[in-house]
């Protein structure tokens, strides 16, 4: 799809984040294509999905636009999301529409600098990339950098981003309110009531993960809140 329609079908709707990690109990590609088949049906406009192998399965069986990232450890990094362009690649070759990767601006493995990469990948035709950023000023960082897309992703990931409970309302509004391309809401969006909220701060779409996939979160939340307050 061409990037201004892409942008255009995802525009006020819900993309849902299908992950599951090693440790976790849904982890799989099977899973993760059923949980992708179960946002479809629900009216979900695109699809997030970590690692090549579940990017393919998704791929092959949603129709969906397809964000794609993956998540790796690097010794001396804390960058993880699509640290190096090799992930980028790789990405890239299993099918995803958009990649996204961590634009905050703390060093990255292998010395690699975040425009090295984007200029290398916006070599290969069609490709959309998503900025996963903490701040306003790595949102802007990343724009100048020619990054399609802003996602609030690593707010309360990063030290010296608001460690909260809730989405970043704050860096929603302010980020969509300076930059000039679209801004993603992303990051503990639990409630429709938040969702609402963050188109309300200026979010062009929504990407929603654990509320929807992750159901041992989902169960904890119920059982803390029970706990309290019966
Ligand atoms: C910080 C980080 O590594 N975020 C990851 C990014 O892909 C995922 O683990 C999140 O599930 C995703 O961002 C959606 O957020 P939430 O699951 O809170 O709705």
């Amino acid at each position: 799809m061409e990037k201004h329609s892409l942008l255009e079908a995802v525009k006020g709707g819900i993309i849902v984040s299908c992950q599951a990690l090693p440790d976790e109990p849904l982890f799989g590609s099977e899973m993760m294509v059923r949980m992708a088949l179960a946002a479809e049906a629900g009216g979900a406009v695109g699809i997030r999905a970590n690692t090549p192998v579940d990017i393919a399965a998704i791929k092959s069986r949603v129709k969906l636009p397809l964000v794609g990232l993956w998540k790796r450890d690097y010794e001396g990094s804390d960058v993880y999301i699509t640290p190096t362009l090799e992930e980028v690649e790789a990405v890239w070759r299993a099918g995803a529409d958009i990649i996204a990767l961590d634009a905050t601006m703390r060093p990255r493995p292998k010395g690699e600098t975040l425009k090295e990469i984007v200029s290398e990948i916006k070599k290969r035709a069609g490709v959309l990339l998503m900025a996963d950023i903490s701040t306003v000023e790595e949102g802007l960082h990343a724009q100048e950098a020619g990054f399609d897309i802003l996602s609030t992703t690593m707010s309360g990931y990063t030290p010296y981003s608001p460690q909260q409970e809730g989405p970043d309302f704050t860096l929603i509004r302010e980020m969509a309110a300076r930059a000039d391309i679209p801004v993603f809401a992303e990051g503990r969006i639990h409630t429709r009531e938040d969702a609402i909220e963050c188109f309300r701060s200026g979010a062009h779409t929504v990407v929603i993960g654990g509320a929807i996939t992750r159901p041992q979160q989902i169960t904890k939340r119920f059982v803390d809140f029970v706990r309290i307050h019966v």
